[in-house]
């Protein structure tokens, strides 16, 4: 017999995605059902372990593409980053605006983008800071950045939460602020008491106070320093950034729980559609029971050391996962250094830190006798690196990065993560620039473009195996190698080439593989902007790629053509 309808007995063919061990014979089983089956759905559990604190450990295997875990957050809002120019977010839906010039919030005189955005008067959103921030009543026509802080609301609308949600809030203040490393001596303590604290309490709660002597009603019980500094460290600590086209910042429920890995086993995307940016979380790799499920917390594309010290200052750990401890990473050698030898000569080896867990190692080539101490390694990796991004940011020419990738070269391993950064931007330059455009481009361009892409997808695989924190790196990566390949096949077509270039069939099978693959990394990255366009132009390309193959009565399937 098949299966049965949890809420019907009748039969199902649908089954709940997360657990997939609950039928229903439709949709709105499913949804009525919910309230009985959530509790019961979940494939983890949370345990508590003396290193990391609590964790999410899995209860049964999960597969790539499960979803663990959905959930809306406890509160949201602007990205708490204090900026002294520039555009800053609309306290209503978080999207960038320059202050200077734009609209302002009836209630409050804030920014916003414009006075009827829909969040400014939404409850979960703007709604109720707004009525504390309407408590000052001067206006600001010059220095903006400092009168209307944005970076300060986030800490601002958990300290709400005591009103309106007291559960949300106590849920919140169970979370881990890391309040012994951010005491009153520390640099971290001076930037929130100045930017936060002294800000809320100077502008708002002390004429707050004043109307609640007033009036003998508490507009909020609990805004001492005390509880702003430790909502400042939960904040740091557990919340999530979500870039959709806005700069927000969110604390999730159950999500928070998850641990750090530099190799993850999961990722999330955000549903933007849903009023408050509900999470999703996917195993990104297999999952066995008893498995931790991990997150990222800082970014892919960086060496270890870099990693490492990002994760020390903000989350207050050392991380000593599977890819930190090993001075390969993962055979990837994101870090490494080529060795320069004891003479003029390189010697052809590599330089890897001797204990990649320790701060201050030694690094050893793996060929000759030469080492290095730590410090002249960050020396020269940071000077590089200082190098890459004020290239990087001068939007350079082709020229200009291919020149700054041979003199890279000489001091990192191919792979090194400055080498792989310009490599990324170069093969997004070759094919769109003036000169290089695909009606200038040279063969051997192409051929050094479609390259550089092997080099970079080898990478990518090895440090994120399951696109958990790469996916549009890896799309841009697999759809400029398809480009490249492309314009290379129909320039050989074009030459009457087809029956006696071998390697025809041979790239237009990486073609197809490359457009499929990409497809398969993009399939969760349909909310964010760049997501969406790239998503966008694959579809465009794989018509492209059908209607070439159709129009040539191509059969990818055949032998190879011999030369
Ligand atoms: C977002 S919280 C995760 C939940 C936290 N473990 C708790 O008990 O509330 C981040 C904190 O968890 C701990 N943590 C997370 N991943 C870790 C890891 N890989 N190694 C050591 N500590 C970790 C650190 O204290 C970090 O600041």
């Amino acid at each position: 017999m098949g299966d049965l309808c949890a809420e019907c007995n009748q039969p199902a063919e649908l089954k709940c995605s997360a657990c997939k061990l609950v039928s229903y014979c439709g949709k709105d089983h499913q949804k009525s059902h919910w309230k009985t089956h959530k509790t019961l759905c979940r494939p983890f559990e949370v345990q508590e372990n003396k290193d990391i604190g609590k964790c999410l450990v899995a209860t049964r295997d999960l597969s790539p593409g499960d979803v663990i875990l959905t959930e809306v957050p406890l509160v949201m809002g602007p990205r708490p980053h204090m900026v002294e120019e520039g555009p800053v977010p609309c306290p209503g839906c978080c999207r960038l605006i320059i202050g200077e010039t734009s609209g302002r919030c009836e209630g409050c005189d804030f920014p916003v983008c414009h006075p009827g955005c829909p969040g400014l008067k939404d409850m979960e959103k703007h709604g109720h800071e707004c009525v504390v921030l309407g408590l000052r009543d001067v206006t600001a026509i010059n220095g903006l950045h400092e009168f209307y802080r944005q970076d300060a609301l986030l800490a601002l609308r958990c300290l709400l939460l005591q009103k309106r949600h007291p559960k949300r809030f106590a849920q919140l203040l169970e979370m881990e602020s890391h309040m012994e490393r951010r005491g009153p001596n520390s640099d971290i303590y001076r930037d929130v008491d100045e930017r936060v604290a002294d800000y809320l309490h100077s502008n708002f709660f002390d004429p707050m106070r004043i109307l609640e002597g007033r009036t003998g009603q508490k507009v909020l019980p609990d805004v001492s320093r005390e509880t702003i500094h430790k909502v400042c460290g939960i904040i740091d600590v557990n919340a999530l950034e979500i870039n959709q086209n806005a700069e927000v910042s969110a604390l999730y429920p159950t999500a928070y729980l998850m641990e750090h890995s530099c190799l993850s086993n999961t990722s999330h995307t955000f549903d933007s559609e849903s009023n408050g940016y509900k999470i999703t979380i996917r195993a990104a790799l297999p999952i066995k029971k008893g498995d931790h499920i991990t997150t990222m917390y800082t970014h892919a594309l960086w060496g270890t050391q870099a990693r490492r010290e990002h994760l020390r200052e903000t989350k207050y750990f050392s991380c000593k996962c599977q890819r930190c401890v090993d001075p390969t990473e993962l055979g990837s050698y994101l870090s490494a250094l080529k060795c320069m030898g004891t003479s003029d000569e390189p010697c052809g080896g590599v330089q890897l830190p001797l204990d990649a867990l320790d701060d201050s190692t030694e690094w050893a080539c793996n060929q000759c006798e030469v080492r290095l101490s730590n410090h002249e390694v960050s020396f020269l990796v940071n000077q590089i690196g200082e190098e890459v991004d004020n290239v990087q940011l001068s939007n350079p020419t082709v020229r200009e990065l291919d020149a700054l990738l041979t003199k890279l070269q000489t001091f990192l391993h191919p792979n090194h993560y400055h080498s792989y950064s310009v490599k990324h931007s170069l093969i997004q330059l070759y094919g769109y620039q003036q000169g290089y455009m695909p009606s200038q481009i040279t063969d051997d361009c192409l051929v050094k473009k479609a390259t550089m892409c092997r080099e970079l997808l080898e990478i990518t695989r090895k440090i994120d195996p399951g696109n958990a924190r790469l996916p549009l790196y890896t799309g841009v990566i697999l759809h400029e190698l398809y480009l490249a390949n492309m314009i290379l096949i129909k320039r050989k077509w074009d030459l009457g080439m087809k029956t006696r270039v071998k390697s025809i069939i041979t790239l237009l099978r990486e073609c197809k593989k490359c457009l499929e693959e990409t497809k398969g990394v993009l399939k969760n990255e349909t909310t964010t902007p760049a997501g969406k366009k790239l998503n966008d132009l694959v579809n465009t390309s794989f018509k492209e790629f059908c209607k070439f193959v159709e129009r040539n009565k191509i059969d990818l399937n055949r032998e190879e053509i011999k030369e």
